[in-house]
């Protein structure tokens, strides 16, 4: 095989919380996550000479800072290999958006330079790998829902939900990860999600019922950082959506809708001409 295509889905968290501060600095969060049929798409071509990426997005770096590129390095170098990888990234999920653009790219280079070059690492030892490059990155490579703990990659996958139309709703800026993250700090949720209670509904229901106490902690930090994401949840509020939440870190804002079509109502109608507007369904696990 001289040429892989991977399809790299984007990911929202449908709730998360934030249990305290871990003694390596990062947050230990309770969360669920679903992959949606938003996807990168990944054109990985075997070479002889290092890594080279190139992408049709401005907003992507393509050096060593791209993490598609971090995760060629590390693929290649616990398989011993001296070969390169040209990797052409295909990007259609919003960057720096909590959609993890970046993660769901890496996890898609581990998958495909493991069938480029048929290097039959197991499904464990890429999550070993995934865990190295970001704490969204082991959920990347299984999709579907999970409930993740620890830093967010220690996972427990849960059924699969029913096909699940959603709008994804990102405004034109960005928003880093960490500063988000820090600016928590400041001022963390003084409650607690019951995420076990919502893992039982999904398990039971298969589907997202939205009772009381969805929500995910960082949005009021976001929501500081930019009113626009306030502006988009009460726009698709007025639209007749039961809830909408900030995914991961911000800014992109989700609202499951009923159909497809009302998914594409919301798109056409929507007033603010500098958002991306997504219809969009729920994907299934991967592995
Ligand atoms: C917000 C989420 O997207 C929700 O799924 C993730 O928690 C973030 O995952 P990610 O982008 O893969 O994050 P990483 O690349 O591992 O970390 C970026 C930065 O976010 C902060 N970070 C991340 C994850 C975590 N559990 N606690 C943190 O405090 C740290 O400052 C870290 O330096
Ligand atoms: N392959 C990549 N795609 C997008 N951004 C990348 C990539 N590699 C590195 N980056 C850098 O990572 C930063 C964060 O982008 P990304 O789209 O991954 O954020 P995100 O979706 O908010 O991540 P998460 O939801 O995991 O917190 C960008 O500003 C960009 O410079």
């Amino acid at each position: 095989m001289e040429e892989v295509v991977i399809k790299a889905p984007a990911k929202i968290n449908l709730c998360l919380d934030i249990k305290g501060l871990r003694e390596d600095g990062y947050h230990e969060v309770d969360m669920i996550m679903q992959s949606i049929a938003l996807y990168d798409r990944l054109h990985l071509q075997k070479s002889g000479d290092g890594i080279k990426i190139s992408t049709n997005s401005d907003r992507v770096p393509t050096g060593r800072e791209n993490l598609a590129y971090k995760a060629a390095e590390l693929i290649l170098d616990e398989a011993g290999l001296h070969n390169g990888v040209n990797i052409h990234i295909e990007k259609n999920i919003p960057v720096a958006a909590g959609l993890a653009g970046g993660s769901t790219d890496a996890a898609a280079v581990l998958k495909g330079i493991n069938q480029l070059y048929g290097l039959n690492f197991s499904y464990n030892r890429l999550v070993s790998m995934a865990r190295k490059l970001g704490s969204d990155v082991p959920f990347c490579l299984q999709g579907g829902t999970a409930r993740a703990t620890g830093r967010g990659d220690y996972l427990t996958q849960l059924d699969d939900l029913q096909k699940t139309y959603l709008v994804v709703v990102t405004p034109p800026v960005a928003l880093s990860t960490a500063y988000i993250y820090s600016q928590y700090d400041k001022n963390p949720f003084s409650g607690s999600i019951p995420v076990t209670r919502f893992v039982n509904l999904i398990s039971n229901n298969k589907k997202i019922t939205w009772e009381e106490g969805w929500y995910n902690v960082l949005e009021p930090v976001s929501i500081k950082e930019t009113f626009d994401i306030k502006e988009i949840k009460s726009l698709l509020e007025d639209r007749g959506v039961r809830l909408s939440l900030m995914s991961g870190s911000g800014p992109s804002v989700f609202a499951i809708v009923d159909s497809w079509d009302k998914g594409c109502e919301i798109k056409e109608s929507w007033p603010r001409r500098g958002d991306f507007v997504h219809p969009t369904w729920t994907l299934k696990k991967e592995f």
